[in-house]
């Protein structure tokens, strides 16, 4: 049985909500119920039941009904500081072959030196595992990003420098993930990458075998891709040359010490 001090939330589960057990908890002053429906899915369907000065929060969020938020006292703020660092989310995007998982090993490997905690979420390995139930159509992708999204905002919340590099094609999608995170803590990286270039290189083969007709859907030749319109930081480039990876994890590097992410 969880119990609550006065002007603190309560929380338990709502099969122990009737009214009956409620006040049979060792709740101080009277309870504040509040019920939040998931009406057209947002939280317009926010209802209140008034019992006093604390505050339950019940909510209904896609299809899991009846559930409620259970704060921890160790937060956010207390393992940034632990960690000497700001949690947030670098998001790669860009074309097969742009350069996403280069810049985020190099960057990883940079921040680490500097006594940083990283963790590289990377579409292809990510693949393996969480998501290998997800194929490249379009919903599948988008609920490839909608769940890599969410991981990263864990990993943020815990503090860590978290590093996504997927293609992520689709502009609303990556929106969506930023929507997910605190203002600002979403850093998006567009590989500004001509197509060209990327598919010179081909180190899979896999635009061969998309061009030859072998894999149906492919980024960049019969499949979109949206670029941002206004991201953090774009890698693009100079003089019809790339940066080395060290150069462009450099970029980032600035951009997270100036904005006070490598701080606690
Ligand atoms: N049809 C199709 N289109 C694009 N990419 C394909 C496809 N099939 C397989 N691959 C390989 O999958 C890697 C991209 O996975 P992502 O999870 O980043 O893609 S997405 O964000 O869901 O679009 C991508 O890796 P990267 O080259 O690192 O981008 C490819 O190796
Ligand atoms: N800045 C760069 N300069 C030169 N080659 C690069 C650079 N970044 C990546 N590459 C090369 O391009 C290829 C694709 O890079 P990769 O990081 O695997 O791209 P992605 O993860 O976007 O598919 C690799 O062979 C890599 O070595």
């Amino acid at each position: 049985m969880t119990s609550i001090g006065a002007g603190s939330s309560l929380r338990f589960p709502l099969r122990d909500l009737s009214p009956l057990k409620a006040t049979s908890l060792p709740i101080p002053s009277p309870v504040r119920l509040t019920f939040m429906a998931a009406a057209g899915g947002g939280p317009a369907g926010l209802e209140s039941i008034d019992i006093g000065t604390n505050q339950l929060v019940m909510s209904t969020i896609g299809k899991s009904t009846n559930i409620v938020w259970h704060e921890c006292p160790v937060g956010k703020p207390e393992r940034q500081k632990l960690l000497r660092q700001k949690g947030c989310v670098i998001w790669i995007t860009g074309l097969s072959g742009s350069g996403k998982s280069t810049l985020a090993c190099a960057l990883s490997r940079e921040l680490h030196c500097r006594g940083k905690l990283t963790y590289v979420l990377d579409g292809d390995n990510i693949r393996h595992g969480l998501n290998r139930d997800l194929s490249f159509k379009a919903e599948d992708r988008v609920e490839n990003i909608r769940r890599t999204g969410e991981v990263a905002k864990l990993f943020a919340d815990a503090g860590v420098i978290c590093i996504a590099s997927l293609i992520s094609p689709y502009r609303e999608d990556r929106d969506a993930c930023r929507a997910l995170l605190p203002e600002n803590n979403f850093i998006e990286v567009f590989m500004n990458i001509p197509l060209e270039i990327c598919e010179a290189r081909d180190p899979k083969g896999l635009y061969k075998l998309a061009r030859s007709g072998k894999i149906k859907g492919f980024t960049g030749i019969d499949d979109p891709y949206e670029p941002p319109i206004n991201c953090e930081i774009e890698i693009q480039l100079r003089d019809g040359l790339c940066a080395s990876p060290s150069a462009m994890a450099e970029k980032v590097v600035t951009y997270l010490a100036e904005k006070g992410f490598l701080e606690a």
